[in-house]
């Protein structure tokens, strides 16, 4: 198979959907791989680092979409790159189409076979291609958090540790799955006093076990959070439902409770975001104020640290990647239904079912599609 990879074009995204390490991989299958010029620059892979295994570099991104049978990235398909997809082809990558009608009508059609990581499940209730870029957002999140609580950047002038007879800062996590974890034990490694909301018993349990005394847990019922939310310098919107639109568990009324300048990072943004007042920004203009409320909504987190995140992220992805490439995406899905989760447009077709719920539109099932039923 002809895999391509073009550069990624969204705002300061300097991940690549393949590492030279996964490229070599897919050559040593069998396959052919293209990847557009300077593609893997921005993670610290040159072009030698690709052909020095045999891949082919190509000058732009339309002989990629012209040539590959499967176009692996890592964002959202941009506008122009959904006018380059094609009947018959495969896109691999990040899509988050619940709240996002432009994207899903055109990627319905162009015709394409269109696979999402983040909806690949592992058989364990996990998101084996979301979960990486969790781990690096989570992680994140405290951190732009305690840049966005500086008074320079419109915060409330709060120290995440505090200083020996000053109270550390108080950090309100929503959501206790990978991001909500790992912001949760960064936040409490940076000394503030740390509570993670969940609404799954089973997952508080867990954390409560595994994190005895590092953080606080805590039921998220609507009373709870609204008065959490009330008290805390920070809160981390960190909560999913897969596939699904994000739920709005604060609301602009909620915003004139809390403290003025307290910070709301809203990692659950590519999935619409669980803050009301929440709209995705950029790394180049990541905050914005609402009625005194600092927030940080950027979609792409993990972009800004590129190559910790292009390394995980391609470990997760690769053996997907090869069981699409050497089977072909019908009988690799028919082999895994996990990968057969992943699947979100075909032919013109949607094909999540979360996702035509958020936007209101017919959904064929996956299996009905192997089955040739469309
Ligand atoms: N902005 C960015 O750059 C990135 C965003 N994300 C996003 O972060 C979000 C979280 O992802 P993960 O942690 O991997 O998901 P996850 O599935 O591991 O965890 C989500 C948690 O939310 C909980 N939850 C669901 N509804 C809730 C509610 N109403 N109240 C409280 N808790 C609730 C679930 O029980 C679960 O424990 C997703 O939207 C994901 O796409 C992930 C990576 C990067
Ligand atoms: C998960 C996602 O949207 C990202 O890594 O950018
Ligand atoms: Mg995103």
């Amino acid at each position: 198979m002809k895999i391509g990879c073009p550069k990624e074009i969204k705002a300061q995204e300097f991940r690549v959907g393949l590492t030279p390490e996964a490229a070599g991989e897919a050559i040593a299958h069998g396959h052919e791989v293209l990847i557009e010029t300077g593609a893997g620059a921005g993670a610290g892979f040159e072009d030698d680092a690709y052909t020095s295994l045999g891949a082919r570099i190509v000058q732009t991104a339309e002989e990629i979409f012209a040539e590959a049978e499967m176009v692996v990235k890592v964002k959202e398909p941009q506008p122009a790159e959904r006018r380059m997809l094609r009947e018959g082809q495969v896109l691999f990558t990040y899509l988050h189409l619940a709240p996002d009608p432009e994207q899903t009508r055109e990627l319905m059609e162009s015709g394409a076979t269109c696979i999402a990581y983040e909806t690949v499940t592992d058989g364990k209730g996990g998101l084996p291609l979301l979960a990486p870029m969790s781990e690096v957002a989570g992680k994140l999140a405290p951190q732009m958090g305690a840049w966005t609580l500086q008074k320079a950047n419109g915060g409330r002038g709060v120290l995440m540790g505090g200083v020996p007879g000053v109270m550390p800062a108080n950090v309100v996590v929503i959501g206790g799955g990978i991001v909500g974890t790992n912001a949760a034990r960064v936040a409490a490694g940076m000394g503030a006093d740390v509570t993670v909301l969940d609404r799954s018993l089973p997952r508080l349990r867990h954390l409560d076990e595994a994190f005895r005394g590092v953080f606080k847990t805590a039921y998220a019922s609507r009373a709870a959070t609204a008065e959490l939310v009330a008290e805390a310098d920070m809160v981390i919107g960190a909560v999913l439902i897969p596939g699904a639109a994000a739920p709005k568990l604060v609301t602009r009324d909620q915003l004139s409770e809390m403290k003025p300048g307290a910070a709301l990072v809203d990692v659950a943004i590519d999935q619409g975001g669980c803050f009301e007042t929440s709209k995705a920004t950029t790394h180049q203009d990541p905050v914005y104020e609402v009625d005194g409320i600092m927030h940080y909504c950027v979609a792409n987190m993990p972009g800004a640290v590129a190559r910790s995140s292009t390394m995980a992220l391609g470990n997760a992805t690769m053996p997907h990647m090869l069981a699409l490439a050497d089977k072909g995406w019908q009988q690799a899905m028919i082999d895994d239904p996990n990968l057969m989760e992943g699947l979100n447009v075909h032919a013109g077709k949607l094909t999540y079912y979360a996702v035509g719920r958020a936007l209101g539109l017919d959904v064929t099932s996956p299996q009905l599609i192997l089955k040739g039923g469309d």
